[in-house]
């Protein structure tokens, strides 16, 4: 039964049952299905009906009316899915937890380790296994001419890879054996897919996924051996921990890695502090398992869609190249890996844009970013000029997903945005973001306060209080590692580009970038 204003407009079968949204997750292009609604629709409504109880939106300024932190829209049972049975409890990391109030209070105790300034004490982790890559591929593929390898692959290789080192001080060893470690990968994608499916009908896992017997007798279990290679390195940092050695204590809780960082918040925890959630280890475990999860497979399908647009548009490598040869030649960079001070500064300006075109055109995460709404008088929605007000009722489920919003003329490419057909929204064109300062010319004549805007709208990352955590360190591990192997494969080709396959499962993640380092 749908509460929602009939004057939203959507698919027919949308109105009566969320199996419209399932089957279209089902079918694994959700993004593009909604991006077309989205456009059918411009002019007349920004609002999209994707199920009885829910709609998507998409136009400007409505992040600030979903998801600014006054609003209190908490996150919908889309996440709850998510949620793992322990002991027969569930138990929920911290993208997960839909229950606001435990919510801030996992956030207090952790959010310092996130925090800026924590980066450069993170900086040398990420070069570590920056040079451990760069010389596997030298080694296994670039020094053989013409030889074949499968980028995308080895970026994610590399992407788990520094989450292990950052959490643990322990590279996982996918990036050195070249394979899917004990199927770590393959499990997370599992869940991926699984859920992304569910969370259409939570409902559904109350039925199947999170009762007992189902999960007993049906469902293939999902084993999780990233899980139990967590927990070994946390007893093993736990014991050391607890010998009696001081230098051995403090090599412990001083490591520059996230877990050190939890350790050290768990003791600065008084016992009687109710504002925040007490560090047990089955929370430490939990913090680790969610960082690898919300940060390896992310940042792989960003560097993937970083790299396939770069290969297939010769003329955004060539301006990369230039720029990265001059601030080489002239000693502004450090070559192959720069600095994350390097990466900000007017040397890398262009870096910077490849990147922030690669995030907006490829959120990595490109479903709706789910909220409810739980209060009793609704939510009112204004339209971008202020004239019309749409209410939501109690119970209604809305959000954005940004790869709609992305697309969206109105949001990034606003001085052609009145004739839609003029557009060069849905291109990859770096160029739109250069600032007035860059000596090259910004491709579609945004001025520096229009860059602004459309930087603050860029919803990858989410936004308001539920937005990542790990952005920052995500950013300096992009903003390094893609430069260094331009720097190091400048002649790079892609091999074949019909076999790029993409597959929705929440992170929009792709097969098939097939390169020659040394063609
Ligand atoms: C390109 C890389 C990444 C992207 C695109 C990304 C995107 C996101 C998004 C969209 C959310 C919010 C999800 C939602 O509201 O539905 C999120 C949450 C989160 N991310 Fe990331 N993420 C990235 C990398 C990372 C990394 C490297 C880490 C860890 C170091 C991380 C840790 C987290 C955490 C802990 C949350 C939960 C925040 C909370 O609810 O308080 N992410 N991320």
């Amino acid at each position: 039964y749908s509460l929602l204003p009939s004057r939203i407009p959507g698919p027919f079968l949308a109105k009566f049952t969320d199996f419209h949204r399932f089957f279209s997750v089902y079918r694994r292009s959700p993004q593009n299905e909604q991006n077309d609604l989205h456009k059918q629709y411009r002019g007349r409504s920004d609002l999209v009906r994707l199920g009885p109880n829910t709609v998507s939106v998409s136009g400007p300024g409505y992040i600030q009316q979903i998801y600014a932190i006054d609003k209190k829209l908490p996150k919908s049972d889309f996440y709850a899915t998510f949620q793992n049975i322990v002991n027969g409890r569930r138990a929920a990391s911290l993208v997960a937890v839909t229950d606001e109030q435990v919510h801030a209070k996992m956030k207090r105790l952790v959010a310092n380790a996130y925090a800026l300034s924590t980066l450069v004490e993170f900086e040398p982790l990420v070069d570590s296994t920056t040079h451990v890559f760069l010389d596997v591929l030298q080694e296994r593929f670039a020094s053989k001419k013409g030889q074949v390898v499968d980028l995308g692959e080895y970026l994610q290789f590399y992407a788990f890879d520094v989450m292990g080192e950052l959490t643990m001080s322990r590279r996982l060893g996918f990036i050195e054996q070249g394979v899917d470690v004990n199927n770590i990968m393959k499990s997370i994608n599992a869940n991926f897919e699984w859920f992304s499916l569910i969370g259409q009908m939570p409902w559904l896992d109350n039925v199947l996924g999170k009762n007992p017997i189902y999960v007993k007798y049906f469902r293939k279990q999902v084993s999780s051996p990233i899980l139990q290679f967590a927990q070994q390195l946390l007893q093993e940092r736990l014991q050391q921990l607890d010998s009696g050695e001081k230098k051995e204590k403090e090599n412990a809780i001083n490591k520059p890695d996230f877990l050190a960082r939890f350790l050290q918040a768990k003791n600065q925890v008084s016992g009687s502090d109710e504002e925040v959630a007490p560090m047990t280890d089955s929370l430490l475990l939990s913090l680790m398992f969610g960082n690898i999860n919300a940060g390896a497979d992310t940042i792989a399908t960003t560097l993937r869609a970083v790299f396939y647009y770069l290969l297939t548009h010769p003329e955004a490598m060539a301006t990369l190249k230039q720029e990265l040869k001059t601030a080489q030649e002239s000693g502004d960079i450090t070559s192959p890996c720069p600095t994350w001070q390097e990466t900000q500064s007017e040397h890398m300006t262009y870096t910077r844009c490849v990147v922030k075109e690669a995030i907006r055109l490829w959120p990595a995460l490109s479903l709706v970013l789910e909220r409810k709404v739980v209060d009793p008088a609704g939510l009112p929605l204004h339209s971008p000029d202020g004239e019309d007000k749409i209410l939501l009722p109690r119970g209604t489920t809305v959000g954005i997903n940004p790869y709609v919003l992305h697309r969206d003329p109105r949001v990034f490419d606003p001085v052609f945005a009145a004739d839609p057909s003029t557009s060069n929204v849905e291109s990859f064109d770096p160029a739109r973001w250069l600032p007035s300062t860059s000596t090259l010319k910004n491709s579609r004549g945004n001025t520096d306060a229009q860059i602004k805007s459309m930087d603050h709208d860029i919803l990858t990352f989410s936004a308001g209080k539920r937005s990542c955590l790990g952005k920052n360190i995500a950013m300096m591990e992009m903003l390094k590692v893609v430069p260094a192997l331009v720097m190091k494969f400048p002649d790079m080709q892609l091999v074949d580009a019909s076999r790029w396959k993409v597959k929705n499962v929440w992170v929009l993640a792709q097969t098939g970038l097939d390169v020659k380092l040394n063609p």
